[in-house]
């Protein structure tokens, strides 16, 4: 406990760290003498001597030892040394962190460097910060570039600053960080402004879903968390598309988020070459493999790139909104619009793929998407490959748990477990799970399925 007999054990006696005295005066009134002449606490003091000492100092050492140690093999292309030194590293920070900083971060910090980049990507800031050369610039001259109100971009700035996203070089004046030129591709920097305008606020409101519905897990798609939140009677899909350009927005959000992940059709992942393409028929009409609810075929383009010379027909299908925003596609790609919740038009291809698609639906509803695409494949010929999540039991990747909650909030749906996965694809929808091939943490994993 504090040596000077204060509320919190700040060295300034204070429950902010400023030392105007007024913390002490109120210490004083809430602390009793006892006759050993030690202070007693009460239960508000010792709460608040919790909420500003480090989280956890006594783990700070070990974890200074491990990232020392892991430094010491890192090296820019050794991507296992740098993901387990971010574990080190979020835990040094977390660990010193005290609980007030952390809950200010969450509350003011984070919450207004989100604002502050969706302003800077809606108005093409970072994008103006790239010319000549990436120089610094100053707010002046930026604010005439992007057309924005120079007290405005200040502060906007300062924050983005302060948070390490751009650097600052001189009063009101700043250059670009890796981060803030990444912002300026739409795959990275759309989904702030679509995830803003179309999203974040059905996670905001969670809680008071969550209360209303007496605290059960949601379950409808149709009239959960995301009505709710939006007032509207749409899904998150019609929102968007009736929202512009929240639509493409989110379409290059899809095609951002898979950036720098494992993908399946890599050698080391699913043997492609073994159990998809050998043994494929070769016919003009057969198809090879069909995107369902492929967005504007980031998927497929990757697979024409990687696979493009086998036989069979590569075919894209999405809503008609989704293909009619599609700027550019290997002309080997066939566009087909297709609502899933109806008939399968291309009977007997050799695979159907769906990534991230059935994490959006709950249970009920995937079943009716699945008995479309089950009802058009081949027995003993096609395949079901399903690219998602798999959470593992225990020590679920951040990422993962993020989406789960977003799945939650978005559509009363979930990322699943490989349970959960066999629950609906089996049990539920009557399919075979072959085999659950991954690499590493459950993130993208795919599920290669067969008519029983
Ligand atoms: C989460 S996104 C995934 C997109 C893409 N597969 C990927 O992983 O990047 C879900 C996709 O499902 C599409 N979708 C939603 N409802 C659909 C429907 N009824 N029929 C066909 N596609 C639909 C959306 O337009 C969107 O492209």
């Amino acid at each position: 406990m504090p040596s000077n007999g204060t509320a919190n054990g700040a060295s300034n006696g204070t429950t902010n760290g400023h030392s105007n005295g007024t913390a002490k005066s109120t210490s004083r009134k809430t602390s009793k003498d006892t006759p050993n002449g030690k202070v007693q606490y009460s239960p508000a003091e010792r709460a608040a001597e919790v909420a500003v000492s480090p989280n956890n100092a006594e783990r700070v050492p070990s974890t200074i030892a491990a990232i020392q140690s892991i430094g010491d093999t890192f090296n820019a292309a050794n991507n296992d040394a740098r993901m387990k030194l971010l574990v080190e590293a979020r835990r040094l920070v977390q660990s010193l962190e005290t609980p007030r900083e952390t809950m200010i971060k969450h509350n003011w910090a984070q919450p207004a460097a989100h604002a502050a980049i969706t302003l800077g990507v809606d108005t093409g800031l970072f994008k103006a910060m790239l010319a000549n050369d990436a120089s610094p610039k100053t707010v002046a001259k930026l604010s005439e570039n992007v057309n924005v109100d120079a007290s405005l971009l200040a502060r906007t700035m300062r924050h983005l600053a302060a948070m390490g996203y751009i650097r600052e070089t001189a009063a009101d004046e700043y250059e670009p960080t890796n981060f803030s030129k990444s912002l300026a591709i739409p795959i990275i920097g759309d989904g702030y402004p679509c995830l803003a305008g179309g999203a974040n606020s059905s996670l905001l409101k969670l809680n008071t879903y969550a209360a209303k519905i007496g605290y059960r897990e949601p379950t409808s798609s149709a009239h959960g968390p995301y009505q709710h939140a939006y007032d509207t009677h749409l899904n998150f899909f019609a929102y968007l598309q009736d929202n512009p350009p929240l639509g493409p927005q989110f379409n290059h959000h899809m095609a951002g988020y898979r950036q720098g992940r494992p993908s399946w059709m890599d050698e080391n992942f699913f043997p492609v070459k073994e159990r998809l393409i050998k043994g494929a028929k070769a016919e003009d009409d057969a198809a090879l493999l069909v995107d369902i609810g492929g967005s504007i075929g980031h998927d497929i383009a990757e697979f024409a790139r990687k696979h493009g010379n086998s036989a069979g027909r590569l075919v894209l299908q999405d809503l008609p909104a989704v293909l009619g925003q599609i700027d550019t596609l290997d002309e080997r790609i066939e566009r087909m619009s297709y609502d899933f919740f109806t008939k399968q038009p291309l009977a007997g291809a050799r695979a159907y793929y769906m990534h991230s698609v059935l994490h959006d639906w709950p249970d009920d509803v995937c079943e009716r998407i699945l008995e479309n695409v089950k009802d058009a494949m081949e027995p003993g010929y096609s395949k079901l490959l399903i690219n998602e999540n798999v959470i593992p039991d225990v020590q679920a990747h951040w990422e993962a748990t993020g989406l789960d909650l977003m799945m939650l909030a978005l559509f009363a749906s979930r990322e699943r477990t490989a349970a959960q996965w066999k629950h609906l694809l089996e049990d539920r929808a009557g399919l075979r799970i072959v085999k659950i091939w991954e690499v590493g943490n459950g993130v993208e994993s795919l599920i290669e399925c067969e008519l029983p």
